[in-house]
């Protein structure tokens, strides 16, 4: 079986457009991997990108954050693209530090906003290699 890398999209509700734009932008960059996101960030990229199949977890505030992370402590990810609210207060707020403090842990590629994720996913070697 070959081998198609991991990616997970979460966007905060400030940042839901920017998730769309960027999906959009590198659609069929983006088709090369298998996509996992938060609740309301996967069903707004599906909408925008149909052709892009998206694994839907629960809503970040409900555990979807928690999801990722767990994904990315089984070594089951190979990026992260995490468009981060700076301005707003977070009800989950620890959930949102716990998965970037996992993407750091692990040593994944990890996007906070648009400038850096589209220099991310212009990479070739993200998601080049196999997971070890
Ligand atoms: O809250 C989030 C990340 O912390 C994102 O969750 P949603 O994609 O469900 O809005």
């Amino acid at each position: 079986m070959t081998f198609r890398p991991a990616l997970a999209l979460v966007a905060h509700d400030a940042k839901k457009d920017d998730m769309v734009a960027f999906a959009r932008a590198h659609v069929d960059r983006l088709a090369g991997f298998d996509l996992y996101a938060t609740g309301t960030t996967g069903a707004r990229v599906s909408e925008a990108c149909p052709r892009l199949p998206v694994t839907r977890l629960k809503s970040g505030p409900l555990g979807g954050d928690q999801q990722i992370g767990a994904m990315i402590a089984e070594g089951r990810l190979d990026g992260l693209v995490f468009f981060v609210d700076p301005l707003s207060p977070m009800p989950h707020d620890v959930d949102v530090k716990a998965l970037t403090r996992l993407a750091l842990v692990y040593d994944i590629p990890m996007a906070l906003n648009r400038c850096t994720a589209d220099m991310m996913i212009g990479s070739p070697r993200l998601g080049a290699a196999p997971r070890s």
